[in-house]
């Protein structure tokens, strides 16, 4: 089996179909940065279909775990995982998976709308001509583009810079190069800490609406928007405990849950405001 072979393509209904209703199983014991040790003993099932939100005071490894779903990290020198990612039950980390692979699969919405210095439409052909799409790329393009609600606003200047568009279409731009390749998991990285209210409110109505077809998980640093749009909630805090500053998850539930009837104190204490 080559390694473009070895993440099987898990098809349109993988989403939400199959007995096991885990689409990433994420079980770290270390990540490290070099010598340091960012995040610890942290299980993070991530469900298919749902929503799931990481929330957590700054540094507490929200984002090193969600760039680890998707071996984003692997880009980072010194990043090293001890434990193991199962995407739909195979192994992410295997020797014989290609990252570029993996991320056709698990796509990525960034902190900042980074689109590329290119046109409206080359910036969602993006990912398709680096996977060697051989079908409809300008099907594939409207289509992406009206997931990401953004095709009546471009339709009429495809040629246009994707640089030429606001913030907020620029991060639905950035939705819609993600969703271009049609991946099941689409990790969003903070995707509204760049933008105004209204349009942080579209993005998170685009969220909703994406759920229907995509899981996602969300880093944020907003607990009214996990309220907002999170099914599932992973709580993470730092230990400081033995010098160092490691993040670790503390607890995962159903939202509603974690922020009204939290397992833990320093869950309550968090969302109780006590610290951030
Ligand atoms: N590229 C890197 N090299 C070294 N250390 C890193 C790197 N990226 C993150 N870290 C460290 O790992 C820890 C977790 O960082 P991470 O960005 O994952 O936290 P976070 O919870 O997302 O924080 P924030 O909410 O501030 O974005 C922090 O101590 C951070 O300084």
């Amino acid at each position: 089996m080559s390694a473009v072979e070895a993440i099987q393509d898990p098809g349109p209904s993988a989403v939400r179909a199959g007995s096991n209703d885990i689409a990433i199983d994420c079980r770290v014991e270390k990540i490290m940065y070099g010598q340091f040790l960012a995040v610890r003993d942290s299980h993070v099932p991530i469900q298919k279909g749902k929503i799931t939100g990481f929330i957590g005071p700054s540094g507490c490894g929200k984002s090193t775990v969600l760039r680890s779903l998707n071996r984003m990290n692997d880009l980072i020198d010194g990043f090293k995982l001890e434990g193991n990612v199962q995407f739909l039950g195979q192994d992410i980390y295997d020797k014989s998976v290609d990252p570029v692979v993996v991320r056709r699969y698990i796509g990525m919405v960034f902190q900042q709308p980074n689109p590329f210095a290119m046109s409206i439409f080359d910036n969602v052909a993006f990912g398709l001509r680096l996977n060697k799409f051989k079908g409809d790329v300008a099907g594939r393009v409207e289509h992406a583009l009206r997931r990401a609600a953004l095709w009546d606003e471009v339709k009429d200047k495809l040629k246009a810079s994707g640089l030429s568009l606001s913030g907020g279409q620029q991060q639905r731009l950035c939705i819609a190069r993600a969703v271009a390749t049609e991946p099941t998991v689409l990790l969003m990285d903070e995707p509204c800490s760049a933008l105004d209210p209204i349009a942080t409110r579209r993005i998170e109505e685009l969220m909703l609406e994406l759920r229907k077809d995509y899981t996602i998980a969300l880093v944020t640093h907003n607990m009214q928007q996990a309220t907002r749009v999170a099914d599932i909630t992973a709580f993470f805090a730092v230990d400081i405990s033995k010098g160092g500053r490691t993040g670790y998850l503390v607890e995962m539930d159903e939202t509603a849950r974690v922020f009204e009837d939290p397992r833990e104190q320093l869950t309550k204490d968090y969302i109780g405001g006590k610290f951030s």
